[in-house]
């Protein structure tokens, strides 16, 4: 993770090459350097974005899923978890400069945040279904409360992976911007937030998502006896590997 500071804006660049997916040990470094920023009396404001080119992320690493040891699942799902309680509730303005494919968790970073810019000709989505496995009731709950509930049942049955102008169009994303302007248009986003007094935007940002926070809080320790039992069953556990060559034979074929 590349974090540094410019001015009261904290950037978060994951690189995680090749795909920037999301395992344990990338997590915990995750939730410790946004934890930091939150914690910096400086910063207002934090962006994320990635440092590859063409993969903004990859979402969770499947091979935490596969094969997996169930303590290590169960220290990997709290660490998403708290990802998404960081993200999600931050007090900080928060933009995803999303410059490349951001499916399933990647595509759950970027919804956690306030503001969503995405270069085009990219795909996002929560495409859990697709690799048969079933996004928690909190993805759900997050891409309802961005693009509505008919359309977010709809996308999350699919699993359906948006285009950057389907993303538009639906309000899963808010802008389109040029690869090479994206970090430009996030800074300018960033300042519009920053025109609002910061106490009336985190209590109004606090309105809007405590509750489905709160949710998750109270349903934690079952949300991960839930995953840890429905990850180890056989039959996911065959589609987990059906999926992973499907991931190696598109790469060959
Ligand atoms: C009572 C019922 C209760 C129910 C409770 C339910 C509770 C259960 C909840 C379970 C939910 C779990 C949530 C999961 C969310 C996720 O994030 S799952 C991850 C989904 N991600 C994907 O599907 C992305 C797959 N990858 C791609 O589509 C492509 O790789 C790409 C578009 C990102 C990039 O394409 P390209 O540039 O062509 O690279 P590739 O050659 O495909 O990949 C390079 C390399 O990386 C490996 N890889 C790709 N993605 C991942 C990943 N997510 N994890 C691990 N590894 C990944 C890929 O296999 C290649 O590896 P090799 O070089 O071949 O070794």
């Amino acid at each position: 993770m590349l974090t540094f500071k410019e001015s009261c804006i904290g950037v978060m660049k994951l690189s995680k090459p090749p795909v920037n997916s999301l395992n344990l040990e990338y997590l915990t470094e995750f939730n410790i350097a946004i934890e930091k920023l939150e914690n910096d009396k400086s910063c207002r404001g934090v962006i994320i974005t990635s440092a590859l080119p063409k993969i903004f992320s990859a979402g969770l690493d499947i091979l935490e899923m596969y094969q997996p040891n169930t303590d290590r699942l169960r220290q990997f799902w709290t660490q998403v978890q708290q990802l998404w309680i960081n993200l999600y509730g931050s007090q900080v303005a928060t933009v995803a400069a999303i410059n490349g494919h951001a499916p399933a968790g990647g595509c759950l970073v970027s919804l956690s945040c306030d503001y969503r810019i995405m270069a085009p000709n990219y795909t996002i989505g929560l495409n859990e279904t697709q690799l048969g496995i079933v996004a928690p009731f909190w993805f759900s709950d997050t891409i309802t409360n961005t693009i509505g509930f008919r359309k977010a049942e709809r996308a999350l049955q699919l699993g359906y992976m948006f285009t950057t102008d389907e993303a538009k169009a639906c309000g899963l994303i808010d802008k389109i911007v040029p690869p090479d302007q994206i970090m430009a248009v996030a800074h300018e986003e960033m300042k519009k937030m920053f025109a609002v007094p910061d106490f009336a935007r985190q209590i109004t940002k606090n309105q809007c998502r405590k509750q489905f926070i709160d949710k998750l809080h109270a349903k934690r320790d079952a949300d991960t006896d839930n995953f840890v039992n429905f990850i180890t069953k056989d039959s996911i556990q065959k589609a987990m590997g059906k999926y992973l060559e499907s991931l190696k034979k598109r790469k060959s074929g």
